[in-house]
């Protein structure tokens, strides 16, 4: 996006007489009042105290950006390389399960507000539409997968099969979901959304898991779900299987040791995603962007890192590349756009914050991607 462009859109949204949320506290009130409680409670809660789901805000907050000007941002280049692909902005979307408990469409319309803007689109295993019918939406755009490792092996190479062969770009193997974390919203509101079967299309279109079941009622589709998702014997071996069984690039989402980012590189692993997946699964961790760092210094461009959890604004884009990402994603922004407008909701979050990170990359005196990853931050 050329300046010129910024400013013709900027004074768009200024002459535009509508009101959409424009910041994120904007975004989650407006999208706490169309979504029933429990399912805003979900969406928006974090484990135990939720002192990591606001560290992941607040540490960014910390830092500043010590702007460079005179250097010329007027032809700024926000895309990004991703094994051999190249896309236009430096973010894509998180895998969000479950979908439709913020607007009907879900997944399908999150999958073509991703491709207006050209933005990787990542599907999680628990959506509320199949791979199939996400790809059937939205041929030939960005999309990745997200696995939940499931307790029978075949499951997890099926799903990654029917990925490979709906013509997905990658594999995101979630690590730090083994177990489900202490969340006191959801308890108090006895909510399980995977139980009331909000998660299901993925497993009632594989093959390999409705041969597996003794019956295919609702209850034991259910069940069957529950005992495979949780999956607390997750380890190295299961990640140089995957990595064995498809031809496409392996990410691992939900690191945050250094050491971990050095077996991964060990295991050949291709793509690491730095997140404590919202902080919804262990409260008391480091938040990404304090982690960010020693993860950089080890993997040492070796590997494309990302990170997620509490990117919330353009100038969150720019610490983030400064300390060491190569892009990051975006959870719960997109989540609130959907239920607020759908499809079209959804593209008005990804448009006012690619605007605001072209912006926050060129006032900052970054005139690209690999530019960013040189601004000064100071604590
Ligand atoms: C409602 C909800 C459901 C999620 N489901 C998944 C999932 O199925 N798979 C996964 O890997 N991460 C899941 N995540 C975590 C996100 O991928 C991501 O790590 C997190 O939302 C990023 O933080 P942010 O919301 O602060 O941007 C979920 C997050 C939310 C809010
Ligand atoms: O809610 C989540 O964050 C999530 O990732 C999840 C985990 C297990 C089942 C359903 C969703």
């Amino acid at each position: 996006m050329t300046i010129n462009n910024i400013e013709d859109s900027f004074i768009q949204q200024i002459v535009s007489s509508e009101a959409f949320p424009l910041n994120f506290s904007d975004l989650e009130s407006a999208a706490s009042k169309v979504i029933p409680k429990a399912a805003f409670g979900y969406i928006r809660s974090g484990a135990g105290g939720e002192e990591t789901l606001r560290i992941n805000t607040t540490d960014f907050n910390k830092l500043s950006i010590v702007p460079r000007y005179l250097n010329d941002v007027s032809a700024a280049d926000t895309s990004i390389e991703l094994f051999g692909r190249t896309y236009p902005q430096p973010f894509l979307l998180s895998p969000v399960g479950m979908l439709k408990l913020a607007h009907e469409d879900a997944e399908l319309a999150v999958v073509k507000a991703a491709a207006s803007h050209q933005v990787p689109f990542i599907q999680s295993t628990v959506s509320s539409f199949s791979i199939e019918e996400v790809s059937k939406a939205s041929p030939g755009s960005s999309k990745w997968f997200q696995l939940y490792w499931s307790n029978n092996e075949n499951i997890s190479y099926s799903m990654v099969n029917r990925a490979e062969e709906a013509g997905y770009e990658a594999i995101v193997l979630t690590v730090d979901t083994i177990m489900l974390g202490w969340r006191e919203e959801d308890i108090r509101n006895s909510f399980s959304p995977l139980k009331e079967g909000y998660g299901k299309a993925n497993y009632i279109n594989d093959k390999v898991f409705l041969n597996s079941l003794p019956s295919q009622d609702d209850d034991s589709v259910i069940q069957a779900i529950l005992t495979n998702i949780f999956h607390p014997a997750l380890n190295w071996k299961h990640v140089e299987e995957l990595k064995k069984r498809t031809s496409l690039p392996v990410v691992i989402k939900g690191i945050l040791h250094p050491e971990d980012a050095k077996l991964a590189i060990e295991a050949g692993i291709d793509g690491i995603i730095v997140s404590n997946h919202g902080g919804r699964q262990m409260d008391g961790i480091v938040s990404s962007i304090e982690a960010l760092p020693r993860i950089a210094k080890e993997v040492n461009g070796r590997i494309p890192l990302l990170l997620d959890s509490g990117i919330r604004r353009g100038s969150d884009v720019v610490k983030a590349l400064a300390l060491g990402a190569d892009a990051v994603l975006l959870g719960r922004p997109y989540v609130y756009g959907l239920a607020l407008g759908g499809q079209e909701g959804v593209e008005k979050v990804l448009t006012n914050f690619k605007q605001e990170t072209s912006v926050s990359l060129a006032l900052s005196g970054a005139v690209n991607i690999k530019a960013a990853k040189k601004v000064t931050l100071t604590l």
